[in-house]
């Protein structure tokens, strides 16, 4: 049976591992106890530590060491297992052969599924970190072990042959130590010189898995050693796979590794950078995720310009059967949408956003009465809602029931804003065209533009209210809740949102896009509600 066997059980993988790190203190915060918190925690695990030494460090050298009573350490591995389930361990400095059989000891009892080894003996600055008589007692911690990550140093101690000097060297004693001690080795190369950086997975039959990333040029190395076992020991158990778990903690590693220039961290070995991501998509700042939102579908604002739908109806040429569709599919979609800005306003987490959706539900009911008394019964068409209608407000139907508030208001901002730049753009053109037709007339009024003029453009009065500034206000309103709104939420949250904006914005285009499709078939007759 292979370990990824033994450790995939028929049920679902925690998202947040219980990890435990058995290592020691690294004051200067690089390395130990103190990368394996943050690796840990990079990965969305939960870190529990057990201190097996003090070490007096920091990037440049370590200068002592202490080690606190076994007995101590014992005490508190078994507060530990008595009471908190344990997904996943990593193990990092064990000072002396007394810790090593204490940790051996409580791991046989223990049996923890995922068991992760760095051999830690000498630290990046060259301090020996483990002593000599406890080189037997490593060897035999390996029975209890899954996973043992040496660095190239250590692999040689634990063979007992001298340092690797090529990867072959190091893969051939890779293999000797995963058959001798039915082990898999993660043989690590970063002490290689050479321009990569190659890890492989040796499994106890020989075979192998390798890892290669380019040698990042840094001399901030203080801990990779430390951190890469940890976020090993978190990924598998989310994984369950071992060579997925090590290519993605790989991968992540060399970005930290990339990214440590960003710490300014002693005069020595500098520390990696363990929060790059996190900090790379750390919360967006006033406007930003908005503005982003705004450039995403920027595609989709050029296309609706574009449609023969907009030309003709500022060209007023836009057959009235079109019009009239979208007249009717216009008052549908906004009872529904309404019935979405009051679930928005339900899920609001301060009165005012409570008030500010309300008002817009009703605002929408509104211009759909207004809608009917002044458009439909003049022109009266068959109501029946269309089938880009009925996906657009599918999807704000699932978005408001099923979503978070940010991801309402994420789905019900494309309608706000792209009305609102559709009707800015479209009034200021045909106010222009007006003017230039008036202009050589003479002296009529602009806002008597439509009104029962003789070859007055059909659609005049339709375009000379489009540019109205309460709902332009509104328009900034809703985008400063979604805003704020993707500033409280996670990265997670964020994502959803953009897809849920996303996926609205192009529902907008294809909605003014659906009258010259729909409008001369008949519908499929769907209930308003
Ligand atoms: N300069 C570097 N660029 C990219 N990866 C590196 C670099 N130095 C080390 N690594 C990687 O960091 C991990 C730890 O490697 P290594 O230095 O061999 O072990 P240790 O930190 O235990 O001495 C390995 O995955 C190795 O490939
Ligand atoms: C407490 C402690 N544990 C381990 C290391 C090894 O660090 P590296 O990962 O750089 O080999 C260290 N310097 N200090």
């Amino acid at each position: 049976m292979t370990y990824d066997t033994l450790t995939t059980p028929f049920q679902g993988r925690p998202d947040h591992p219980r990890v435990l790190s058995i290592a020691g203190s690294d004051p200067s915060g690089g390395a130990g106890i103190q990368a394996d918190i943050k690796a840990i925690s990079a990965h969305g695990g939960y870190a529990m530590t057990v201190i097996t030494a003090l070490t007096a460090q920091n990037t440049q050298g370590v200068r002592s060491v202490h080690i606190p009573p076994v007995d101590f350490l014992m005490q508190q591995l078994e507060a530990l297992s008595e009471d908190i389930a344990i997904d996943s361990v990593k193990i990092g400095m064990l000072a002396n052969a007394e810790v090593i059989r204490a940790v051996g000891d409580w791991l046989e009892e223990t049996r923890p599924a995922v068991v992760v080894l760095d051999p830690v003996m000498v630290a990046s600055s060259g301090d020996s970190l483990i002593s000599g008589e406890a080189r037997e007692a490593l060897l035999e911690l390996l029975a209890h072990t899954h996973l043992v990550t040496p660095n190239l140093p250590e692999l040689a101690v634990l063979v007992s042959e001298p340092e690797a000097r090529t990867w072959e060297e190091a893969l051939h004693q890779g293999k000797i130590l995963a058959a001798a001690r039915n082990v898999q080795v993660l043989v690590k190369g970063g002490h290689l010189a050479s321009d990569v950086c190659p890890d492989a997975l040796i499994a106890p039959d020989g075979s192998l898995v390798e890892f290669t990333a380019a040698r990042v040029d840094t001399a901030n190395t203080h801990g990779t050693g430390c951190t890469l076992s940890a976020a090993v020991a978190t990924l598998q158990a989310q994984t369950g796979e071992w060579s997925a778990s090590v290519g993605k903690a790989k991968a992540w590693l060399t970005q930290a590794l990339q990214a440590s220039g960003e710490l300014n961290v002693g005069q020595g070995r500098g520390p990696l950078n363990h929060f790059h991501a996190l900090w790379a998509t750390a919360a967006p700042q006033g406007g930003e995720f908005s503005a982003s939102l705004w450039a995403e579908i920027s595609g989709q604002r050029a296309a609706i310009f574009e449609l023969d739908f907009i030309k003709e109806l500022l060209a007023g040429t836009l057959p009235r059967e079109h019009f009239g569709y979208y007249l009717v599919q216009d008052a549908l979609y906004l009872g529904a949408y309404s019935r979405v800005l009051a679930h928005a306003s339900a899920l609001a987490p301060t009165e005012e956003e409570q008030r500010f959706w309300a008002q817009g539900a009703q605002n929408c009911l509104a211009v759909e009465l207004e809608l009917h008394k002044v458009w439909l019964s003049k022109n009266p068409h068959k109501h029946l809602m269309g089938p880009v209608t009925k996906h657009y407000v599918d999807h704000l139907a699932a978005a408001a029931f099923s979503g978070s508030y940010g991801e309402v208001v994420a789905a019900v901002l494309p309608c706000y804003w792209l009305y609102a730049e559709v009707g800015r753009v479209l009034h200021a053109q045909f106010v222009a065209a007006e003017k230039e037709i008036f202009d050589g007339v003479g002296t009529v009024a602009l806002d008597a533009v439509g009104s029962g003029r003789e070859g007055a453009h059909p659609y005049g009065e339709w375009l000379a209210t489009y540019a109205d500034e309460e709902f332009a206000e509104a328009t900034r309103t809703a985008v400063e809740i979604a805003d704020a709104a993707a500033r409280r939420g996670s990265e997670r949250e964020r994502q959803r949102m953009r897809a849920a904006f996303a996926h609205s914005a192009q529902f907008e285009v294809d909605f003014f896009d659906a009258p010259r499709l729909h409008a001369d078939s008949t519908p499929h007759r769907v209930a308003r509600d």
